[in-house]
């Protein structure tokens, strides 16, 4: 009998002008309890959780086991060992913008790692994780742990082609085509302790698809500088303490993605404009969690003020919310 435990913690990516770039792990992890027996029996898989009435249990349909089915195909395997028995315990929110797709293909991927014992490092994996994601900022935050900023280097000719196929496609074995090597970089940010993760979580999905093709195609050069300014302080800001609360707030802001995603998010750009260090005590930074519709606050105290003062203003909007307030995940994705 081999079992084995992968835990997967959530994310909280971009971090406001860190679109496709910054992600903080989140102390929220989905969980894989996994028997492998001798016996004969079937594959099953069992979940509980977020989405349970929506999430599939067949083995061909689900995230999780898609992606793990995919990687052993990439090393010539194409079925998992039999009597393979997979329980899902997942309170990450689906489609809410933490990151659980992101999640959902790193289980996958170190499913497959262990149970073929491919026995792949996390930077490999992360290759594999890559082919189905597409941004490194979400899944290196989850894999790694803490406070990460990321990139994709880039591809040779012969290297895009393997992008070719969509994720989907590659998901559900109707094209095939293997990572190429090394294809994510990565390096851990300081934190400040002091500081913590308030995230309010509107009760709708929004797919991060959906909130990725409002955006435009091109974008005005004073845009990008603005960003680029506040995304270069913003990587030390949330290091270094004690904070300024003032500074994270504007270091935090965005033109990149937010303005296009606010159309989707009723009561957003009002959030964002209303709260302020020196309107809600305790605040540091605000933006859009991911590709929302969650919406991430750093705070260092007065948590709980803080998020009534978004939940009325989403309610103002007709949205119903829940929150949590958050440390960073420090030690990310694991195997027990
Ligand atoms: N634990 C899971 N098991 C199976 N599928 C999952 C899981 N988590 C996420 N997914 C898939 O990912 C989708 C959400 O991905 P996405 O739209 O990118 O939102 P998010 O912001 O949560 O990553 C879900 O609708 C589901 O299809
Ligand atoms: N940079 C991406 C991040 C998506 O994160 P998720 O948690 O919503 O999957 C984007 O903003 O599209």
């Amino acid at each position: 009998m081999h079992q084995f435990q992968v835990k997967v913690p959530a994310s909280s990516a971009n971090i406001g002008p860190g679109f496709d770039v910054l992600g903080m792990s989140l102390e929220v992890y989905m969980t894989l309890d996994v028997q492998v027996s001798d016996d004969k029996s079937e594959c099953v898989l069992t979940y509980e959780g977020d989405g349970a009435e929506e999430v599939p249990l067949d083995i061909h349909k689900n995230m999780i086991t898609q992606t793990a089915l995919y990687v052993l195909r990439c090393h010539d395997i194409h079925e998992f060992p039999m009597a393979t028995k997979i329980h899902v315990k997942n309170p990450i929110p689906l489609g809410r913008g933490m990151g659980s797709s992101g999640s959902a293909a790193i289980a996958g991927v170190m499913l497959a790692n262990e149970l073929a014992q491919l026995k792949l490092s996390k930077l490999q994996m992360m290759d594999y994780v890559l082919m189905i994601e597409r941004h490194p900022d979400n899944v290196m935050a989850s894999m790694m742990g803490g406070f990460v900023g990321s990139f994709l280097r880039e591809l040779s000719n012969t290297e895009k082609e393997a992008m070719i196929p969509s994720a989907s496609d590659l998901l559900n074995n109707k094209a095939f085509s293997r990572p190429p090597e090394n294809m994510g970089r990565y390096t851990k940010l300081p934190w400040a302790p002091e500081l913590k993760a308030l995230v309010v979580i509107p009760q709708f999905h929004l797919s991060t698809s959906k909130a990725r093709s409002v955006l435009p195609s091109s974008y005005t050069k004073p845009d990008v500088i603005y960003n680029l300014q506040r995304l270069a302080l913003l990587t030390t800001a949330l290091g270094q303490t004690p904070v300024n609360h003032q500074v994270i707030h504007e270091v935090m802001k965005d033109k990149v993605h937010q303005p296009y995603r606010s159309q989707l998010i009723p009561g957003l750009q009002t959030i964002l404009a209303q709260m302020t260090p020196e309107s809600q005590p305790g605040l540091c930074g605000i933006c859009l969690s991911g590709a929302g519709p969650t919406i991430l606050s750093l705070a260092t105290d007065h948590y709980e003020e803080i998020a009534e003062k978004m939940l009325t203003i989403f309610k103002q909007n007709n949205v119903e919310c829940t929150y949590m307030v958050l440390s960073p995940a420090f030690e990310g994705a694991s195997v027990l």
